[in-house]
C-alpha cells in the first residue's frame, strides 16, 4: 500500500477547501457574526447591572433587554446561516471524492483487488469518506468558531482588565502540552479502529458472498465465534478510543472551568477591593461563560478531525495508487470496420508475483481460425486470456491484435472488439435483457463505435437464441424481463454462463473468448449450443477453451499448454497421435466420464 506524506495529504486538504472557497468563506463571516453578535451581549448584561447599581433605571434597562434579544437573534440566524454553507461545502467535498474514489477504483489493475479485500475496499468509499465530510464541516466550523471567539473575546476581555486576563489564561501553556500528548495517541488509535472497522465490513461481505460454502460444511458457529471475535475486538479497541477522547474532552473542560476558578478567586477579591466594579465582574464573567462551550468543544472537534484525517490518509491510499494498464499517449487507430482478428503472442512471459505464470510463449492464431487451449488446471489458460484482454501486462513479449501491439492501442476500442465470457460468469442484479445488453447498450450510446447499428428488431433474443437459453426464458415468469440476483430469481450456473455467451454476442466481437463457459451445461446442451455458435465462429477469430475433449474436433487448433508454456499443438487427432501432454489429458478425461458413468 501507498505511504502518505504529511505533505501530499495537506496538498489534497487545502485542495478541497479552495474548490469550495466561496462557501467556507461566508461560512466563515457567519462565524464572525455569530460571535460579534453574541459577545455584545456581556457588555449589554454589565451595563444594565451598572445601571442598576446607579440608581434603577427601568427605561435603560428595558432598552438593554431589548438590545439583548434582539443580539441573541441576530447571533442565532448567522449561525444558523453559518452551518448551512460549511455543511453544504462538507457535502460537496462528500461527493466530489466519492466519484473520485469510484472513478479512480474503475481505473486501477486489476491485480490491485487481488490485493485487498472487498469490505475494506468498501468501507473506504463509505465510513472513510463521511469521515472526510466532518472533517470539513464540523470540524472546521468549530475550529474557526473557537478561533474567533476567542479572539474577539480576549480583545474584549484585555480592554476590560488586562491583568485579569492575564491570570485567565495562565493554566492554558500547562494544559496545551498534555493535550498535545493525548491528540498523538489520539491520531493512532483512530486510525487502529478504523482497520478494525474495515475488517468487520471485509468479514460481512465475505460471508454473505460464501454463505451457501458456510452452510454446506455447517460453519455457521464457527463463523459466528470469529465474527464476535473480531467484533470484541473492535468494541475494545474503541473503548482504548472513547478514554483517549474522554482524556482529551475532560482536559478541555478543565480548561473552561480554570477560567471560571479565576474569575472567582481574582476577581471576586478585586471586587471587594473596589478594584473591579460588579457589573465588569459580571461582563468577564460573561465572556469566559461564552468561551466555555467553544473550549470544550474544541476536545470532541480534534477528535473529529484527526479521524478525518486518517480516513483521508485511507482514502489517498487509494488515489494515489497508480494504474499501470492504461491508454498509451498516442493510440494507434484502429482500422474500420474494426479488425479481422489475426493474434501473436510473441516470447510473451508473465507472472502474478515471484514464479512465472507464462513463460516464453509463442503462437500465431490466424485470422478467422478457430483455437482451443487445452492444459491442466493452474496451467495458465486465463492468465492468457487476460493477457490479451490486457487485464494484465506482461513482464517480457509482446501481444499483437492485426499486427499491433495491444498496448499501442486505446484500452475501450481493444477491449470492445473482444467479447469475452469469463470462467465465472457475473450477472448485476437487473432483468436479463439488461443484463445481456450490459456491454452492447454503452457502445452503441458512444457515437465512436458505429459500427454497431440498432436493427429494428431486438438482437438480444437473437442472441440468447443463440447462447441455447431461449428454452429456458420462456419458463421463467417475465421472460427476457425477468429480473435476476439480489432482486430476482437465481439462474443455475449453465443459465448464468448461456447469459454471459450472449452478453458477449451481443457486441459482435471480432474475437471471440470462451474461457471454459460451457462447464457447467452437460455435454449434450454443449453440443447443442456449440452447432449454434458454429455460424458465429465462422466469422470471426474464436479461443475456446475447455477441460472437455468432446468439442476439440471442431477446432482448426489445439495448443496445449503446460506450467505456463505452449508445449505441443495441431489437430486432435494430430495430437493423439504424438502421445504427449494432450493424449495423457485426452485419457484422463476418457477414465473420468466412464467413471462418472
Ligand atoms: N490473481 C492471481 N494472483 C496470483 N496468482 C494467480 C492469479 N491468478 C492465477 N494465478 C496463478 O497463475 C497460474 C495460472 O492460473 P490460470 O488461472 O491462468 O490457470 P488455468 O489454466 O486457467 O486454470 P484452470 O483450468 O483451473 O482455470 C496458477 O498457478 C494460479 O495459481
Amino acid at each position: 500500500m501507498i505511504d502518505v506524506t504529511r505533505a501530499a495529504r495537506n496538498q489534497r486538504i487545502r485542495l478541497y477547501f479552495k474548490r469550495y472557497a466561496l462557501h467556507f468563506v461566508i461560512g466563515g463571516i457567519f462565524l464572525v457574526l455569530t460571535n460579534y453578535l453574541a459577545l455584545e451581549i456581556p457588555g449589554r448584561v454589565g451595563l444594565a447591572i451598572e445601571g442598576m447599581q446607579n440608581g434603577v433605571d427601568l427605561a435603560g434597562i428595558k432598552d438593554h433587554a431589548i438590545w439583548i434579544i434582539g443580539l441573541a437573534i441576530g447571533a442565532g440566524i448567522a449561525r444558523i446561516l453559518s452551518r448551512v454553507y460549511i455543511f453544504n461545502a462538507g457535502r460537496l467535498v462528500e461527493y466530489d471524492l466519492r466519484n473520485e474514489l469510484f472513478e479512480h477504483l474503475a481505473k486501477l489493475n486489476l491485480s490491485w483487488f487481488s490485493s485487498m479485500s472487498t469490505g475494506d475496499i468498501t468501507s473506504r468509499v463509505s465510513n472513510d469518506v463521511n469521515f472526510v465530510r466532518l472533517l470539513y464541516a464540523i470540524a472546521y466550523l468549530h475550529v474557526i468558531n473557537t478561533v474567533v471567539a476567542y479572539a474577539l473575546a480576549l480583545n474584549k476581555m484585555v480592554a476590560l482588565d488586562w491583568k485579569l486576563t492575564l491570570f485567565c489564561l495562565i493554566p492554558y501553556p500547562i494544559i496545551f502540552i498534555g493535550v498535545r500528548f493525548i491528540i498523538h495517541k489520539l491520531f493512532k488509535q483512530t486510525k487502529i479502529v478504523q482497520t478494525e472497522l474495515s475488517k468487520i465490513s471485509s468479514r460481512v461481505q465475505e460471508n454473505l458472498t460464501g454463505i451457501q460454502v458456510i452452510k454446506t460444511y455447517t460453519l455457521e458457529g464457527r463463523e459466528i465465534s470469529r465474527f464476535k471475535a473480531l467484533n470484541e475486538n473492535f468494541v475494545e479497541e474503541n473503548i482504548k478510543l472513547v478514554t483517549i477522547r474522554g482524556g482529551l474532552q475532560a482536559t478541555m473542560t478543565l480548561l473552561s472551568g480554570a477560567g471560571t476558578l479565576v474569575i472567582l478567586l481574582v476577581g471576586a477579591n478585586w471586587v471587594v477591593a473596589g478594584n473591579l466594579s460588579v457589573g465588569q465582574f459580571v461582563e468577564f464573567n460573561g465572556y469566559v461563560v461564552a468561551l466555555a462551550f467553544p473550549t470544550m468543544g474544541l476536545g470532541w472537534v480534534l477528535s473529529v478531525w484527526n479521524r478525518g484525517i486518517a480516513a483521508f490518509d485511507r482514502i489517498l491510499e487509494v488515489l494515489f495508487t497508480k494504474p499501470t494498464i492504461e491508454d498509451p499517449a498516442e493510440p494507434v487507430a484502429i482500422p474500420r470496420p474494426a479488425v479481422s482478428g489475426q493474434i501473436s503472442f510473441e516470447g510473451v512471459s508473465f507472472a502474478y508475483d515471484q514464479s512465472d505464470a507464462i513463460s516464453d510463449f509463442s503462437v500465431e492464431i490466424p485470422a478467422g481460425s478457430k483455437v482451443a487451449i487445452v492444459g491442466r488446471t493452474g496451467s495458465g489458460k486465463s492468465t492468457l486470456v487476460g493477457l490479451l484482454a490486457r487485464l494484465f501486462d506482461p513482464q517480457h513479449g509482446r501481444i499483437l491484435v492485426d499486427g499491433v501491439d495491444i498496448r499501442d492501442l486505446e484500452l475501450r476500442r481493444h477491449r470492445a472488439r473482444l467479447g469475452v465470457v469469463p470462467q465465472d460468469p457475473f450477472l448485476f442484479s437487473m432483468t436479463i435483457r439488461n443484463n445481456v445488453r450490459f456491454g452492447y447498450d454503452a457502445q452503441l450510446d458512444d457515437p465512436e463505435f458505429s459500427r454497431l447499428s440498432e436493427d429494428s428488431a431486438d438482437p438480444t433474443l437473437k442472441v440468447l437464441a443463440k447462447a441455447g437459453l431461449d428454452q429456458d426464458i420462456s419458463s421463467f415468469p417475465q421472460g427476457i424481463e425477468t429480473q435476476v440476483g439480489e432482486r430476482g430469481i437465481t439462474l443455475s450456473g449453465g443459465q448464468k454462463q448461456r447469459v454471459t455467451i450472449a452478453r458477449a454476442l451481443l457486441v459482435e466481437p471480432s474475437i471471440l473468448i470462451l474461457d471454459d463457459a460451457l462447464s457447467s451445461v452437460d455435454n449434450q446442451t454443449e453440443q447443442e449450443i456449440l452447432d449454434h455458435l458454429d455460424e458465429v465462429m465462422d466469422a470471426r477469430t474464436t479461443i475456446f477453451i475447455t477441460h472437455r475433449f468432446s468439442a476439440l474436433s471442431r477446432m482448426d487448433r489445439i495448443l496445449v499448454v503446460d506450467e505456463g508454456r505452449l508445449v505441443e499443438q495441431g489437430t486432435h487427432e494430430e495430437l493423439l497421435a504424438f502421445g504427449g501432454v494432450y493424449a495423457e489429458l485426452n485419457e484422463h478425461q476418457k477414465l473420468k466420464e466412464e467413471l462418472e458413468g
